[in-house]
């Protein structure tokens, strides 16, 4: 939702779950973790009112442990933070998270190794999902690093039943290099809110994950 017209948020998500995706992706940026700002609980808790959707909250902020309470009231379905943020506290983080009823996940950005989310794949109370930048968080609209599948392929041999999400530049030049890696969650900003015809990016996406889900 970050290529959305923040403006009529309700009736971008209308029109983005109408056009087949099945989930909402929600940026979260603080000015300080990240050089952007962007939306925090209250504009999730507006949004809430407005769609029964997964909300996928994805936590680029210094201290997310302050936004766990606040997001869990708001109606977020997903909390997923930044293992760079969250290496001394993750597992009050993930207790936390599951405690207000949400889904807890982490992100890696780009120059963090892979090796650095496997305790919290691993743990007691897991995260149930690993979101790989493939790009600097921050902004929209970037180039797909394609380097970072292979933090994917590891992923994904290791723990086949996880959901790994891939987030920055995918479009449907880039998504056959993702889903073959083996991403099952993909998040795309612009190039779905920048096509003519997003429902056709949106099933471009979805068909190119099923197609790698049934070759593996
Ligand atoms: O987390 C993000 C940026 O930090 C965004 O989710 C991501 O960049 C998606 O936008 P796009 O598809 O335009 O790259
Ligand atoms: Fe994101």
């Amino acid at each position: 939702m970050l290529s959305s017209d923040f403006s009529n948020l309700a009736s971008e998500a209308h029109r983005m779950t109408n056009y087949g995706a099945d989930w909402l992706h929600m940026d979260i940026m603080d000015g300080h973790f990240v050089p952007n700002l962007t939306i925090g609980a209250p504009i999730i808790e507006s949004l809430r009112k407005h769609t029964k959707a997964y909300l996928d909250c994805h936590l680029m902020v210094t201290n997310p442990l302050d936004y766990v309470e606040p997001l869990g009231k708001a109606g977020a379905s997903g909390f997923t933070f930044h293992i760079e943020t969250s290496k001394d506290n993750w597992k009050e983080l993930v207790e936390r998270i599951s405690i207000q009823g949400m889904r807890p996940g982490v992100a890696l950005k780009p120059e963090t190794p892979i090796e650095e989310v496997y305790a919290l794949v691993e743990a007691e109370n897991p995260v149930e999902m690993v979101l790989v930048m493939t790009v600097e968080p921050g902004f929209g609209g970037q180039k797909f690093m394609p380097e970072m599948m292979d933090k994917v392929r590891i992923l994904r041999k290791k723990y086949p039943s996880l959901d790994i999400e891939v987030d920055g530049g995918l479009g449907p030049s880039t998504i056959d290099t993702a889903a073959s890696a083996g991403a099952n969650c993909i998040v795309a900003g612009s190039s779905v809110f920048g096509a003519p015809e997003p429902a056709q990016v949106i099933s471009l996406l979805r068909n190119s994950v099923e197609k790698a889900q049934q070759t593996h």
